[in-house]
């Protein structure tokens, strides 16, 4: 069957060694590809947020992050790009693994040179039809819109009210609330419920760049202002123009940064580094944090004139624990959605499955939940989710008042000790200064796990 792609397919190649990767970007080149190139992981992200990438080969041993975990990170930023990963000979759990995390294909280096080429024409062909559709409905259906943001609480409702008034308007935004509440995904609701909605939407996390770097990644910079400038470069500010930059941790950004930012607040311009003039902007800022701004001001690290510019209008996104009546309707819907992806069928949770997350102190909130029913998942063999699929953490025994017998007592020591173990019952067993089998026993006998 013959393949056909649009001649505008794009590859990003990812990969800090030159040899075969650049080969592969010359073949590809030959054969009509669009190619782009990054060494190291995090480049990769920045192209993809700037760039419409169909396909992505990427190498499994990167600088900074493992290409196989990577594969994960795309498809959550933009499940419609496919990705092949290159192994290197002999390490075919790498290759499942990829595949297992949403790859497309993997190719082992050397070995599978001829297949190449068929295999990008495929992924880039089923990337391009998943591209039509994503567009579609992101337009359409505003997939993006606040009807994806899960939870039915008073608090989420209430936020998610607020979010939608100050949406259609040109406003900065400052989003509050602790790590995984769906700051990002508040300011990209925000920007798709916006009239800026067809226009870039950029997010940077500004945590994640030492301070010149960052200055660079925001403001760009003219060609021959520092060694390596080779040409000019233009900075996220300028990538987002007309549409919306979100500046996710904002709080970590150094003092002399947080000044040129407050330039940008009041006048929408900024000065490139190396250049002598002014550049200018039409972008909305949205900004989030994850700490106190106000303490974060009285001590020092956040500048105050910064924060009353950001703070112009807050939104409070209500932690997990805060909003505990979710879980459910939250575990649920990822339930349906890891359980369709891997193709298993799932009925339905236990209702001490679900009273043991309900009870869970939820630091990471959203994102843990989300993760820990991703792994529940994967480790599915029946159709009702139990308890005993938790990690072992989350299987505390909750003290009844009446249940002060020795059977209950013990059972509730040996639930902390394998706490504190993190479920290795060896340890565990030496510190309860009882024997493995005895501690198997007993583990039987309480049904732990
Ligand atoms: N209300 C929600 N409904 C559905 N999914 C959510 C919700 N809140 C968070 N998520 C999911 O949880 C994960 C983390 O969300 P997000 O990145 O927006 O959090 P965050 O507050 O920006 O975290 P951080 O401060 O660490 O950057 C994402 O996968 C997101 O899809």
């Amino acid at each position: 069957m013959e393949t056909k792609i649009q001649p505008s397919a794009n590859v990003l190649i990812i990969d800090d060694e030159q040899g075969l990767a650049g080969l592969i970007a010359r073949i590809l080149e030959l054969e009509g590809f669009h190619l782009f190139k990054n060494y190291t992981a995090r480049e990769g992200l920045k192209t993809l947020m700037l760039e419409d990438i169909h396909v992505v080969i990427s190498d499994v041993k990167l600088p900074d992050i493992n290409g196989v975990e990577l594969v994960k990170l795309i498809k959550e930023k933009k499940p419609y790009i496919e990705i092949i990963n290159l192994t290197a000979h002999g390490t075919i759990a790498d290759g499942v693994q990829s595949i297992k995390n949403g790859g497309f294909d993997y190719i082992t280096k050397g070995d599978d040179n001829d297949k190449i080429i068929p295999l990008v024409f495929k992924a880039a062909e089923k990337a391009q039809l998943q591209l039509r559709v994503f567009n579609l409905e992101t337009r359409i259906t505003g997939k993006y819109s606040f009807d994806h943001i899960l939870g039915r609480s008073r608090a989420i409702t209430e936020a998610i009210d607020i979010a939608k008034k100050v949406a259609p308007t040109d406003t900065t935004v400052l989003l509050l609330g602790e790590t995984g509440t769906g700051k990002e995904v508040f300011a990209e609701s925000i920007h798709y419920e916006s009239t800026r909605k067809l226009q870039p939407f950029v997010a940077v996390n500004c945590s994640s760049f030492p301070s010149e770097l960052l200055e660079s990644e925001l403001f760009g910079y003219k060609a021959g202002s520092f060694t390596g400038a080779l040409k000019d470069k233009k900075g996220l500010f300028e990538e987002a123009n007309n549409g919306t930059i979100f500046l996710d941790e904002v709080g970590e950004m150094s003092l002399e940064l947080q000044a040129k930012l407050l330039r940008v607040l009041e006048s929408r311009t900024f000065i490139k580094i190396g250049d002598t003039q002014t550049t200018k902007v039409n972008i909305r800022i949205l900004a989030a944090t994850n700490r106190d701004p106000q303490k974060e001001a009285e001590a020092g690290n956040f500048r105050l004139d910064l924060f009353y510019r950001l703070s112009v209008f807050t939104v409070t996104l209500p932690s997990l624990n805060e909003r505990k009546a979710d879980i459910e309707l939250i575990a649920k819907h990822y339930l349906k959605q890891f359980a369709d992806k891997v193709n298993k069928r799932i009925e339905r949770m236990s209702d001490e499955f679900i009273h043991v997350l309900t009870q869970h102190q939820w630091k990471g909130n959203v994102r843990e939940l989300k993760n820990v029913i991703e792994r529940v998942v994967i480790l599915a063999e029946k159709g009702v989710i139990g308890v005993d699929l938790l990690p072992i953490e989350f299987r505390t025994v909750h003290v009844d008042a009446d249940a002060l017998d020795l059977e209950s007592i013990e059972k509730q020591h040996i639930y902390k000790v394998l706490n504190h173990t993190h479920g290795n019952k060896t340890e565990a067993a030496r510190l309860l200064n009882i024997g493995l089998t005895t501690l198997y026993r007993k583990l039987e006998h309480y049904t732990i796990a």
